[in-house]
């Protein structure tokens, strides 16, 4: 939560650094909001905010408009004022944002907004990527896309691969193993779902976005996570006015212990904000080895002198290296095109 008062600033040294000229500081004056209420944003919808105070309290709210532009997402972490009773038809005024641990986001991709970054949920520490084992069939390049989004945003992945009652997960998981990411594989049988229980432990303690393409069960799975998944998120009937939230943006669902965030509008990622560099922070073993390459290495397959060929070709990568090699670049070539 930003500590910074009347600065609005989390950085301490807006305050104290020491001011020459005797003139106020570089800040906007504005009120202190000292008192105001800590709490998480659960849902927003059409400019309103559904936010969930830390004494549990879910409260209605709309931007102030000293905070300016730039988006307040689901899973910010912010400072409400006002009336935050929670009451019906009260409307709290969200007065600051605090910096954000993770931001994933994507960038706009048709022709009228292209280039236009977007954060679509900030603060959660894991990217949980739904995937069918059949029906329909599982789309890697989809799944690498995920990843290469989890990766720029500083989360954790988490393959959940579902209808493993349709087909073998092996050679799935198969195509993954050099990436060393994790796998739950789910089915539904009869009346439950065999691997929930793994599920859950994944997701305990935890923030975590589900994402995934219509079909592949995702529901299912936050049905079964989240019984009533729409009263979970306290109240966001008042907000929309309507019998359910059929907002299409992410929305944030209580687990016992840690939250599940869905993303029924979210089918894919626009990577075009991410380069060679963000991408290899995924990658520590192979970020090494590029401290040789030529300056301005792509680190793509054609890129001429790449250290990271040197690397494989002298055997100094051993036995998993070249594998390894090969999901970078796969990554690597996922951000460009839409799927
Ligand atoms: N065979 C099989 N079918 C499943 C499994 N999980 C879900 N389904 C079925 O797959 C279909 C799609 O499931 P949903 O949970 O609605 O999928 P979704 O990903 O939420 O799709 P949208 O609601 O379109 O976003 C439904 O008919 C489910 O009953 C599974 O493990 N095995
Ligand atoms: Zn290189």
């Amino acid at each position: 939560m930003a500590r910074g008062g009347d600065t609005g600033t989390d950085d301490d040294r807006v305050r104290v650094r020491p001011n020459r000229r005797g003139s106020r500081p570089r800040t906007k004056v504005r009120p202190s909001h000292d008192d105001a209420v800590p709490a998480m944003v659960l849902a927003v919808d059409r400019g309103r905010y559904t936010a969930l105070t830390d004494d549990g309290t879910a409260v209605h709210a709309m931007k102030a408009r000293e905070l300016g532009r730039g988006s307040v997402v689901v899973g910010d972490r912010v400072g409400l004022v006002g009336d935050v009773s929670g009451r019906p038809d009260t409307l709290a005024r969200l007065v600051r944002v605090a910096d954000r641990t993770t931001t994933l986001r994507r960038t706009a991709e048709d022709a009228e907004t292209a280039g236009v970054e977007r954060v679509i949920v900030a603060n959660a520490d894991q990217l949980v990527v739904v995937t069918a084992l059949a029906d329909p069939e599982p789309r890697p390049r989809m799944v690498d896309r995920c990843l290469v989004a989890a990766i720029d945003a500083g989360m954790d992945a988490l393959l959940c691969l579902t209808k493993a009652d349709l087909a073998d997960p092996a050679p799935f998981l198969a195509q993954y193993a050099p990436l060393v990411v994790p796998a739950v594989v789910t089915s539904v049988a009869e009346d439950r779902i065999e691997g929930l229980d793994e599920l859950h432990d994944r997701l305990a303690g935890r923030t975590s976005v589900l994402v995934g393409h219509s079909g592949v069960g995702k529901s299912t799975l936050v049905n079964a996570l989240i019984p009533d998944a729409h009263r979970a998120i306290g109240g966001v009937n008042a907000v929309t006015g309507r019998g359910r939230h059929t907002s299409s943006s992410a929305v944030a669902l209580g687990l016992p212990d840690g939250w599940v965030i869905d993303t029924p509008g979210v089918r894919s990622f626009g990577l075009a904000h991410v380069g060679p560099e963000d991408l290899l922070r995924g990658f520590p073993d192979l970020q090494e080895v590029t401290e040789e390459c030529p300056r301005g290495c792509t680190h793509a397959a054609d890129a001429p002198d790449c250290a990271l060929d040197a690397w494989v070709a002298t055997g100094r990568a051993g036995g998993p290296g070249r594998a390894r090699l090969d999901s970078f670049r796969r990554l690597l070539a996922a951000r460009s095109g839409e799927e």
